[in-house]
């Protein structure tokens, strides 16, 4: 379970982008929404143990993820796909993968049980020799979840797994994390399709606080009439789903 207690983080002193936000993801997809700024990447950058927060905690199971002592196994624990994954052009997706699973703290010899099975889970096994400035969008993010999910962490948060994608790169994708790459899964996007395909836990992020927290019923039950038809009613409920910053894609 990865609790987060009176979240507050923020960039400068006299602005917080999040006070107080008190949340648990237990098994299965949680997605985050909210508009463009709504604070989703900095919530989960201070969920994977890259932005200390300015107050509360962030609990893996019994562990406070900032503790120092805990740094090595949180990194093993939580994979990350960050928003843009940077990489060496020249390094070829295996290394590539293989790399993040050691900067995760992994041992070699981990890395090396187990670089065959995520490699052959993300439909890389044939591109694994490939350098990665010579793969589409579509690979660089199967390598990244790769990277992501190698040492079958706990928890896996991706923000905006489907962006830049082809659509049928995104069903992929979509299939992949649907197809359960760790116990816990923790993502942000944008895109509906992302929203209704993967049935999620789905959490709106919006003025700092979380406005919704219940399921793709629910956030529909906000909007006037299905997300698909994406019709809007002036009420506060459809406010809501308009914060939530999803667009049809
Ligand atoms: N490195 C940074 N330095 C200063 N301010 C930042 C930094 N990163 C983000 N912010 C600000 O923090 C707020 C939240 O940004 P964040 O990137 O978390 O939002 P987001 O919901 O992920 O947005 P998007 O949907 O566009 O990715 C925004 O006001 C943004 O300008």
């Amino acid at each position: 379970m990865l609790t987060c207690n009176n979240l507050a983080q923020g960039y400068s002193a006299r602005t917080a982008v999040f006070a107080d936000i008190c949340l648990s993801c237990g098994r299965g997809i949680t997605v985050l929404l909210g508009q463009n700024g709504a604070g989703k990447t900095t919530l989960l950058r201070t969920i994977v143990g890259q932005l200390k927060p300015r107050g509360g905690n962030v609990m893996l199971g019994e562990h406070d993820v900032y503790d120092r002592s805990f740094a090595r196994e949180r990194s093993r624990r939580i994979g990350y796909l960050p928003q843009r994954v940077t990489f060496d052009p020249r390094m070829k997706v295996r290394e590539f993968v293989g790399y993040i699973g050691w900067m995760r703290s992994l041992a070699k010899a981990e890395v090396a049980r187990d670089i065959d099975r995520v490699l052959s889970e993300l439909a890389l096994t044939d591109l694994a020799e490939k350098k990665m400035g010579e793969v589409s969008g579509g690979q660089v993010q199967r390598a990244g979840l790769a990277a992501a999910t190698i040492g079958s962490p706990d928890v896996v948060v991706l923000d905006e797994p489907t962006v830049g994608l082809d659509p049928v790169q995104r069903v992929e994708v979509r299939r992949l994390i649907s197809a359960g790459l760790a116990p816990t899964t923790i993502l942000s996007t944008h895109l509906i399709e992302d929203v209704v395909h993967l049935s999620p836990r789905v959490i709106v992020l919006a003025g700092g606080e979380i406005a919704l927290d219940g399921s793709v019923a629910d956030l529909e039950a906000c909007a006037d009439g299905s997300l698909d038809g994406m019709s809007r009613a002036e009420s506060g409920f459809a406010r809501l789903v308009s914060q939530s910053g999803v667009v049809a894609s």
